[in-house]
């Protein structure tokens, strides 16, 4: 926001003033939560997460009864509507499976072949952009920002949809299946927008093929020459079904569930997710593990030299360098504990990729935090459950390796999960239909006038 500077500088330090008086009224003793039995973040120390509500989209699994009956961490899994998520990718060979996966998450069976056809066409159809939008919306006031960008182009598309109104569930069928169709070219060229504006490049813009799956359409409009290998083009449509859904729980589709349960529109719901996704501590990971890599090869000359790369973990750890918020991103996770299904998908990917390219001095870097930085957390940290890495820690390495610029790494995230975020958004019209209102214990103190 523009103002003034002297308003700005008297606003600043009106803010820094009233920093002390936040932190003593706002501050909750952890104790408190103990006391009066109030899960912090909604989970307990073990990640089990407090009951919001049921699900038939999807199943994480972390932990598993041993022998004796008693749960014991376990190398995590996670489930599409009955499919383990490793036999789905398995079964797909060499086709593309973005389709055919967001049909089975958003109807609940896996499409047969007509089925498939027809989603495919309608998704190919439904895959443009109200007249002049590029021009009107996507061109004005660019931002590196592209979640915030894409943001508001969804809240802009309400405008242009006459029967936003009715809030029927065929509305709402259509409007998913827009915002799936949509999503990649709200990206992409959202980021071309910037990439001309701030960055003083070229400007192209090259429309969707109809004949192209969602991945195949989406290197084709972000390269200037509009070509990809099938191999670039497989890898991208295995992390977008990667990052499709995870359960009602994480917050962005916790965000769209409460949203949705106040009877708002697709629209309003889905900026909302957006707003959460975007955040460094869930879908904004990809990123922050981008800029952590850089930082420490900043940092550490010799990033060969493990020993060095764990000091300087240690540091970020402590607060002392990268972003002083204390976290190594891209490790730990609110469920998981002993691995991420999906990182170890990614990992294999980007072994592959790594090799092709010629990119081993950075496996091996990658390859060090992953050994170093669990160890350092759990010691630096009030661990219950285990950290490992998580499905961001790759997802950065493989965009980048498919020469897909930093900009656009939590925005693909955001153009998988509106499949999940709509399955759940039907879900919750469909089979909720109830206000979600959790409660908060108040802990304040009733004060004599
Ligand atoms: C798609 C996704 O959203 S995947 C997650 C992407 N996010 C990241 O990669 C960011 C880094 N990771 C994190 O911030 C965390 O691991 C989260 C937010 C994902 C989960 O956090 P929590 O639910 O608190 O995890 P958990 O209960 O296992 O954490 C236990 C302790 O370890 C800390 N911790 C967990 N992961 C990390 C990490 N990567 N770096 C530093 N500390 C960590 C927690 O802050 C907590 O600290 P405490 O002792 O002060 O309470
Ligand atoms: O489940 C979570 O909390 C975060 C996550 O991995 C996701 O949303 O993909």
């Amino acid at each position: 926001m523009e103002m003034k500077s002297m308003e700005q500088n008297k606003l600043s330090s009106y803010a820094e003033g009233k920093k002390q008086i936040c932190m003593e009224n706002d501050k909750i003793p952890k104790k408190l939560y103990e006391e009066y039995g109030v899960n912090c973040g909604l989970r307990d120390e073990n990640g089990k997460g407090v009951l919001t509500g049921l699900t038939r989209i999807s199943k994480i699994v972390s932990f598993r009864k041993n022998k004796e009956g008693t749960l014991q961490p376990c190398d995590g899994e996670l489930w599409y509507r009955g499919y383990h998520i490793f036999d789905l990718i398995d079964s797909l060979k060499g086709e593309y499976g973005f389709e055919k996966i967001a049909y089975l998450l958003l109807f609940g069976n896996y499409p047969d072949a007509k089925e498939e056809e027809a989603f495919f066409q309608v998704l190919s159809e439904a895959r443009e952009l109200p007249q002049n939008f590029t021009r009107d919306v996507l061109m004005k006031a660019p931002s590196k920002d592209i979640m915030n960008s894409m943001t508001r182009s969804v809240l802009t598309l309400a405008s242009y949809d006459k029967r936003k109104e009715f809030n029927t569930l065929e509305d709402n069928i259509r409007q998913a299946i827009q915002m799936i169709a949509v999503f990649p070219m709200l990206a992409v060229y959202g980021y071309h927008a910037y990439n001309h504006y701030e960055n003083h490049a070229s400007m192209y813009i090259h429309r969707p093929d109809p004949k192209l799956s969602t991945a195949e359409n989406i290197l084709r409009m972000l390269r200037p020459d509009a070509s990809y290998t099938q191999l670039e083009a497989k890898v991208l449509d295995v992390a977008l079904i990667l990052h499709m859904e995870h359960g009602g729980g994480n917050n962005s589709t916790f965000t769209t569930r409460v949203v949705t349960s106040a009877g708002s529109d697709t629209y309003s719901a889905v900026a909302a997710a957006m707003s959460s996704l975007k955040g460094p501590k869930h879908g904004g990971a990809n990123i922050k593990v981008m800029e952590m890599i850089q930082d420490i090869k900043d940092h550490v000359p010799d990033w060969e030299d493990k020993e060095a790369v764990e000091n300087y973990l240690a540091k970020i750890l402590d607060k002392e360098a990268f972003d002083h918020k204390g976290l190594i991103y891209g490790m730990g996770h609110a469920v998981y504990s002993v691995s991420d299904p999906r990182e170890k998908v990614l990992k294999f990917y980007v072994q592959k990729l790594a090799k092709e390219k010629g990119r081993d001095k950075d496996m091996a870097l990658y390859d060090a935090i992953e050994e170093a930085a669990p160890v350092l957390i759990a010691q630096k940290r009030h661990i219950f459950k285990g950290v490992s890495p998580n499905v961001d820690f790759y997802s950065g390495f493989v965009y980048e390796m498919l020469g897909i610029p930093m900009e656009l790494y939590t925005p693909l995230f955001a153009v998988a999960r509106i499949v999940g975020w709509s399955a759940h958004r039907l879900e919750e019209l469909v089979g909720m239909n109830k206000i979600i209102r959790p409660a908060y214990m108040s802990v304040m103190r009733e004060r004599e006038e």
